[in-house]
């Protein structure tokens, strides 16, 4: 289990992390999510103290992680891919973080088998795919067999038979009784990994509960109509807790009011409806509804100067 109190970091005058409190709790998948920037990663270098809190505490299986005598054995965690020294072999990286803690060299083969990094495992990590290197971070993270695993973006680089395996070892490891906290900035990854949430944004906790809860939390129904006469439909609608947008000359979205409701308002007045669709909330839309004020970084249009710029990048 994981317990923060009022976690903080503050970097000079950036709040990284704003005071948060949560527990991560064992048997379950506990996905972390948010946009960049929000404090994901900087929350879990705190959680496994390679970083020291400005104020605040979190403790892991009962303890500062530091704390642990055999802290491999307690926390799993991958925090960023390609930590090894890029001319060792990722059997002997393995093998010298298995050394510290005196696991035996029959584990370092079977966390290299449950991987799937037997192919590569004598090669220098230096020449690895960036995942290759998330699968490597994840055998390290998984070498003490630990009771809690820390991932910080583990699908980033992987392939989709790749993603796929994340998602079903961590479930496995979750189901095993296992405390299990991801990262991701991806909604879509998270509703199909994670049995709880704790969405973050600017360093602070915009949500946490069952994940199903934050997908269906704070929807407004939302109808699309096409109606022979908009104009008097959207009047017709209109009350305190309804939107009405337009969206054609003859088509309104209507936000907060039942599909048969605006048919029976139509019908009552006499207009004719010719479309009537109700919308489904897309787990994007629950993700921005919930994080919308809270993005640091906020995608602008591609002006047509910077195009050139961007393309060099890289290269
Ligand atoms: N060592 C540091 N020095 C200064 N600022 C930092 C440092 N580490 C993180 N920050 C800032 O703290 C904020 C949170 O960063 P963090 O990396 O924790 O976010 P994140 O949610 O993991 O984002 P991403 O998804 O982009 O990895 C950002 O504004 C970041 O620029």
């Amino acid at each position: 289990m994981i317990e923060a109190a009022g976690l903080t970091k503050r970097f000079g005058s950036k709040t990284a992390v704003d005071s948060i409190t949560f527990s991560v709790q064992p048997g379950k998948v506990t996905g972390f999510l948010g946009p960049n920037g929000a404090g994901k990663s900087t929350t879990m270098r705190l959680i496994v103290g390679l970083d020291h809190p400005t104020a605040g505490k979190v403790i892991v299986n009962g303890k500062p992680y530091d704390r642990h005598r055999m802290p491999l054995h307690e926390v799993g965690a991958l925090l960023e891919a390609k930590a090894a020294h890029p001319k060792r072999s990722a059997y002997n990286h393995l093998r010298a973080m298995a050394a510290t803690e005196g696991i035996p060299a029959s584990r370092v083969k079977e966390v290299i088998e449950l991987t799937g990094l037997g192919p590569a495992a004598r090669k220098r990590v230096g020449g690895f795919s960036l995942g290759m290197g998330q699968r490597l971070g994840i055998a390290a993270a998984l070498l003490g067999d630990p009771q809690t695993l820390i991932l910080d973006e583990p699908v980033n680089g992987l392939d989709p038979e790749g993603v796929k395996w994340v998602r079903f070892l961590v479930k496995g490891l979750a189901a095993e009784g296992r405390t299990v906290f991801i990262s991701s900035h991806l909604m879509s990854e998270m509703a199909v990994t994670a049995d709880h949430l704790i969405v973050i944004g600017r360093g602070r906790i915009l949500a946490d509960a069952p994940i199903d809860e934050v997908l269906t939390s704070g929807q407004k129904e939302r109808v699309l109509v096409r109606a022979d006469d908009a104009d008097a439909l959207a009047a017709a609608v209109g009350s305190p807790g309804v939107e009405v947008r337009r969206t054609a000359a003859d088509e309104l979205e209507i936000l907060g009011l039942p599909a048969r409701s605006i048919a029976e308002t139509a019908f009552t007045r006499g207009i004719l409806i010719t479309g009537l669709i109700p919308q489904q909330e897309t787990l994007e839309d629950a993700y921005m509804e919930l994080t919308g004020g809270e993005v640091e970084y906020r995608s602008g249009p591609v002006s047509e100067q910077a195009l050139p710029a961007a393309e060099g990048q890289g290269k």
